[in-house]
C-alpha cells in the first residue's frame, strides 16, 4: 500500500567551508555524529519525512560545498528551494562575515521569499567562540532571518532547525503568502510515497557534478 504525504519541501544547507553543514544534515538523517566529515565536492544530498503542525512533510536536503571553487557548481542547486540553513561556525569570525554574501546568493538565487533559518553551528566550542550570540541574533533580526545555535556534535538544535524552517514555510501556505502550486515554489503537494514511507530516511549521498535537479528544470 502506498502512502502519502502532504507536501514535499526542497531545502538547501549553505554557507562557508568548514561550518559543519554536512554533519548538521548527517546528524538530522542518521540521528548521529559524521566523524571525519570531508569537504564536500559540488552537492550531497539527503531527504527525511517529518511531521509537523500535523502535515506530513518530506524535506528533499541538498547540502552544498562551502569552497569557493565549487561555486558555480553548487549555484546551480538553488532554484527553487523553499528554505535553507545558512550556517556559520560560532569559532570563526570570517565564516560569519561571509554571511552576507550567502544571503545574497540564495535570495537572488533561490527566491526573494526563501524561508531562512540562521544556525550558529559547534555551540559546544563555547570556549573558543568568536561570535557572540547577541551579534548574530541582531544580524538575524536585521535581515528577517530566523535563529538558533545549533551543535551537529551533541545534536542541539539541529531537529528544531529543519523543523522551524518547515513549519514557518508551512505556515506561509495557510496565510496563502506562498502558493505551493506556483513553479519554483520549492514546495510540492500531495504525491505519492513509497510503502516505507513511514521510516522514509535517505541516507546524505553525494553527487558530485550531477545535472540539474528535477526542480530546477
Ligand atoms: N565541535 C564540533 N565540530 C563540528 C561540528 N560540526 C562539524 N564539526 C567539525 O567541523 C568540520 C567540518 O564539518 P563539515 O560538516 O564537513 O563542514 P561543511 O560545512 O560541510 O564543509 P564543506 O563541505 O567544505 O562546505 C569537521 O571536522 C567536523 O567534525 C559541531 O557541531 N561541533
Amino acid at each position: 500500500m502506498s502512502e502519502t504525504y502532504d507536501f514535499l519541501f526542497k531545502f538547501l544547507v549553505i554557507g562557508s567551508a568548514g561550518t559543519g553543514k554536512s554533519c548538521l544534515l548527517h546528524q538530522f538523517i542518521e540521528n548521529k555524529f559524521k566523524q571525519d566529515s570531508n569537504h564536500t565536492i559540488g552537492v550531497e544530498f539527503g531527504s527525511r519525512v517529518v511531521n509537523v503542525g500535523g502535515k506530513t512533510v518530506k524535506l528533499q536536503i541538498w547540502d552544498t560545498a562551502g569552497q569557493e571553487r565549487f561555486r558555480s557548481v553548487t549555484r546551480s542547486y538553488y532554484r527553487g528551494a523553499a528554505g535553507a540553513l545558512l550556517v556559520y561556525d560560532i569559532t570563526s569570525r570570517e565564516t560569519y562575515n561571509a554571511l552576507s554574501n550567502w544571503l545574497t546568493d540564495a535570495r537572488t538565487l533561490a527566491s526573494p521569499n526563501i524561508v531562512i533559518i540562521l544556525c550558529g553551528n559547534k555551540k559546544d566550542l563555547d570556549a573558543d567562540r568568536e561570535v557572540t550570540f547577541l551579534e548574530a541574533s541582531r544580524f538575524a533580526q536585521e535581515n528577517e532571518l530566523m535563529f538558533l545555535e545549533t551543535s551537529a556534535l551533541t545534536g542541539e538544535n539541529v531537529e528544531e532547525g529543519f523543523l522551524k524552517c518547515a513549519r514557518t514555510i508551512l505556515n506561509k501556505i495557510d496565510s496563502g503568502e506562498l502558493d505551493p502550486e506556483r513553479m519554483g515554489s520549492g514546495v510540492r503537494p500531495r504525491l505519492n510515497l513509497s510503502p516505507q514511507a513511514h521510516v522514509d530516511r535517505t541516507p546524505p549521498t553525494v553527487l558530485q557534478f550531477s545535472s540539474r535537479c528535477f526542480w530546477c528544470v
